[in-house]
């Protein structure tokens, strides 16, 4: 875990030098953040205790996307309260947002909104941002409805996924809609047709995602 800056230099002086798309994992403490990270960067799910993240961390990711390579930094910053002053110092940094909520725990859906104002107060006004709700293999346990957080999306005109870092559900598909709209804004080709992000994440498979590994 960090509390420093990540050094961008440091991290990617051994990969290659054109620049990273930085993304940044914000949204309540314990919401499953950092396990979506581990989930699209290693393809595994943290299980057991939950550690909560100090200040920042950051994990480097290829994509390719079009056949393209994108690169993608990814910050996990901390949910909790003690550390909001870290995070605002990193909003304006941030090329796309992913703000999540737990679908199993409402105060962290009613904070979306409290999200989305320091969202608007820090991050740069035309950065990319994504909502997910989290956690939908636990069925049993949820207690916001797809519904709600469809609604809550369209009225911030955001556009919005159910995913799962235990099982994998949506997570792949969240991170290469954000690095299509950065690709996409980066290159500005005159004859490449518009990328809609909003189209694109109509590609969500809907669901628990309960079964798969
Ligand atoms: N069932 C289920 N549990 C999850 C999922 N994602 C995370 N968890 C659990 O939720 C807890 C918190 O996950 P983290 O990823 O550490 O949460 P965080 O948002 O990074 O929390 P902070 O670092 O405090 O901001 C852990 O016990 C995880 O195992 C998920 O998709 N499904």
């Amino acid at each position: 875990h960090f509390i420093m800056r990540p050094d961008t230099s440091a991290a990617w002086s051994s990969f290659d030098d054109f620049r990273a798309h930085v993304v940044m994992l914000v949204g309540d403490s314990g919401v499953g953040k950092t396990c979506l990270l581990v989930r699209f960067k290693d393809g595994a799910f943290l299980a057991g205790s939950f550690i909560s993240t100090v200040g920042i961390d950051f994990r480097n990711k290829v994509l390719t996307v079009d056949g393209v390579k994108v690169k993608l930094q990814i910050w996990d910053t901390a949910g909790q309260e003690r550390f909001r002053s870290v995070t605002h110092a990193y909003y304006r940094d941030a090329h796309a947002l992913l703000l999540l909520y737990d679908v199993t725990n409402k105060a962290s859906f009613d904070n979306i909104q409290a999200w989305l104002t320091e969202i608007h107060e820090y991050a740069q006004q035309d950065v990319v941002l994504m909502l997910l709700g989290n956690k939908v293999d636990s069925a049993q346990d949820r207690v916001v409805k797809r519904e709600d957080g469809e609604k809550l999306a369209k009225e911030y005109g955001v556009p919005f996924m159910e995913t799962s870092a235990k099982s994998g559900l949506n997570v792949e598909l969240a991170f290469t809609a954000i690095a299509k709209e950065l690709k996409h804004r980066s290159m500005k080709l005159p004859n490449e047709p518009k990328f809609k992000l909003h189209d694109y994440v109509k590609k969500e498979v809907r669901g628990s995602g309960c079964c798969r590994s």
